[in-house]
C-alpha cells in the first residue's frame, strides 16, 4: 500500500512562492506523471514528496501518516535522478548494494536483492563492471536498480530518460512500463518534458502551471477534454490551434463564425444566451483535413514539413492564432505555397470562452482543481486554470 495525499501543499523560497494550493490524492499502485512548463515546480514537488525539500505549507500524508517532518530515509520512497547519481568507483552490484549495506542488511540479503534487481533489469552480465564501462541506458538501469533493491512503496523519477538518445529513450521507457507492470502495488511518480512518456506511462497526468494544478486526468481525458486553453495547448504536439470567433447559432450543436472568415459547427451544446459570445475554436492539427466543401479555414501554405508518415502545413493568418498548423497523413510537400481549404469533424473541435472550455461549464470534471492558484510574481498566468467559465 502507498496512498499519497497532498493537502494545500505550498513551497516558497523566501518571498518567492513556487507552488501553492496543491491538492492531490494518489492511490496505491498508480503511475502519476507531472508535466508543465519549465520552472513550474515539477521537480520541487517531487523533491518535497521525497523529503529533499522542506514543505513550507500544507501536509503530505503517505498511507495516512503525516510525512512533513519525516526524514527521506524513513518515508519508504526511492528516487531515480536524471543524472543517474552512481558512485564511479563502485561496481554495478556495489552501487545497488550501497543503501542496503548502510541499512545493515546481511550479505545473503544483499546478494539476493542485487541478483533480483539485476535480473529484472537485464543487468546480470554487468554486475561486476564499473559505471564507466556501461552505456547511458545501462547506467540508468543501474540507477533504477538502486531504487528496486530497497523495495520502496513509492518510486520517484525525475526526468530519468532525458540524458539518453532517442532510441535508448524508447527502449528504457518500455522497460519502465514493464517494471511498473511487474510491481502493480507500487506507486510511481514521474517528472518529464516528453509528451510520449507522459501519454504512454501515466495512469493520470498532473498538469502543473502557474504554481498550481491546471488539470489532473487520464492521458486521453486531457487530450480529448482539456479544461482550459492552457491544457489544450500543452497536451498534444504540435499544439492545438486556437482560432478566434463568435457564436452565431446555438442548440445541441453550436455554430461558430471565425474572425478569419470560415464557419463551422461544433458538437458542444449552447443555449440562446450564448448567441454572439466570443470564443476560441480549438482544433488539433491532426484533426484538420483538406476539403472542397465548406471550410473552417482557408489560407496559403507558408511552409510544409514532410516527416514521412505525416506532413505539417503552416499557415500565417495575421491573427493572434498564428501559425495555424495542419498535420496530414502522408507526404504533401507539393502543397507549399498553394491555397488550401481545411475542415474538421464537429465532434473533434473544442470551444473556449475566456480561456475555459464550454464543455465543462455546467459540469466541472472531478479532476479539475477545487481551488485555483492566484497568479503571482508578474507571471502571465491569470488565464491558466481559472474556475469554470464565467460568462
Ligand atoms: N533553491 C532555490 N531557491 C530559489 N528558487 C528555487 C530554488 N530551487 C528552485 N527554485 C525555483 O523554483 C521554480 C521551480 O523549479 P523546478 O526545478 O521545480 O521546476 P521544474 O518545473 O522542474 O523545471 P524544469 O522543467 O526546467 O526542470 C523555478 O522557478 C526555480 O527557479
Amino acid at each position: 500500500m502507498a496512498d499519497l495525499k497532498l493537502t494545500d501543499v505550498a513551497k516558497s523560497y523566501g518571498d518567492v512562492n513556487v507552488l501553492r494550493n496543491i491538492d492531490l490524492d494518489i492511490t496505491s499502485g498508480e503511475f502519476i506523471v507531472f508535466v508543465g512548463p519549465s520552472g513550474c515546480g515539477k521537480s520541487t514537488l517531487l523533491r518535497m514528496i521525497a523529503g529533499l525539500e522542506r514543505i513550507t505549507g500544507g501536509t503530505l500524508e503517505i498511507d495516512g501518516q503525516q510525512m512533513n517532518d519525516i526524514p527521506p530515509s524513513q518515508r519508504g520512497i526511492a528516487m531515480v535522478f536524471q543524472s543517474y547519481a552512481l558512485y564511479p568507483h563502485m561496481t554495478v552490484r556495489d552501487n545497488m548494494a550501497f543503501a542496503l549495506k548502510i541499512a545493515g542488511q546481511s550479505k545473503e540479503q544483499i546478494q539476493q536483492a542485487t541478483d533480483r534487481a539485476g535480473k529484472m533489469l537485464q543487468l546480470t552480465p554487468y554486475l561486476d563492471r564499473l559505471p564507466k564501462a556501461l552505456s547511458g541506458g545501462q547506467r540508468q538501469r543501474v540507477a533504477i536498480g538502486r531504487a528496486i533493491v530497497r523495495d520502496p512503496k513509492v518510486y520517484l523519477f525525475d526526468e530519468p530518460l532525458s540524458n539518453l538518445d532517442a532510441a535508448l529513450r524508447v527502449a528504457t521507457r518500455i522497460e519502465i512500463a514493464q517494471l511498473k507492470e511487474s510491481m502493480p502495488d507500487r506507486t510511481m511518480i514521474y517528472v518529464t518534458h516528453d509528451q510520449t512518456e507522459a501519454m504512454t506511462l501515466a495512469d493520470r497526468i498532473v498538469v502543473l502551471a502557474g504554481g498550481g494544478i491546471a488539470q489532473v486526468g487520464a492521458p486521453l481525458e486531457l487530450y480529448e477534454r482539456p479544461v482550459n486553453e492552457f491544457v489544450a495547448q500543452f497536451i498534444g504536439s504540435p499544439a492545438m490551434n486556437l482560432l478566434p470567433g463568435r457564436i452565431t447559432g446555438t442548440g445541441a450543436r453550436t455554430r461558430v463564425r471565425l474572425d478569419a472568415g470560415g464557419e463551422c459547427e461544433v458538437a458542444i451544446p449552447t443555449g440562446p444566451e450564448d448567441e454572439g459570445l466570443t470564443v476560441s475554436l480549438g482544433v488539433r492539427p491532426e484533426d484538420m483535413r483538406i476539403t472542397d466543401g465548406p471550410a473552417l479555414f482557408e489560407g496559403e501554405v507558408d511552409l510544409t514539413e514532410a516527416l514521412g508518415e505525416v506532413t505539417l502545413l503552416y499557415f500565417g493568418t495575421g491573427l493572434e492564432a498564428d501559425p495555424v498548423i495542419a498535420k496530414l497523413p502522408g507526404i504533401h510537400n507539393k502543397l507549399n505555397h498553394t491555397t488550401v481549404r481545411l475542415t474538421a469533424d464537429p465532434e473533434a473541435m473544442h470551444l473556449f470562452h475566456e480561456g475555459n472550455s464550454l464543455l465543462y461549464r455546467d459540469n466541472p470534471p472531478p479532476s479539475a482543481p477545487r481551488r485555483m492558484p492566484e497568479p503571482e510574481g508578474g507571471e502571465d498566468l491569470d488565464e491558466i486554470a481559472k474556475p469554470n467559465p464565467a460568462r
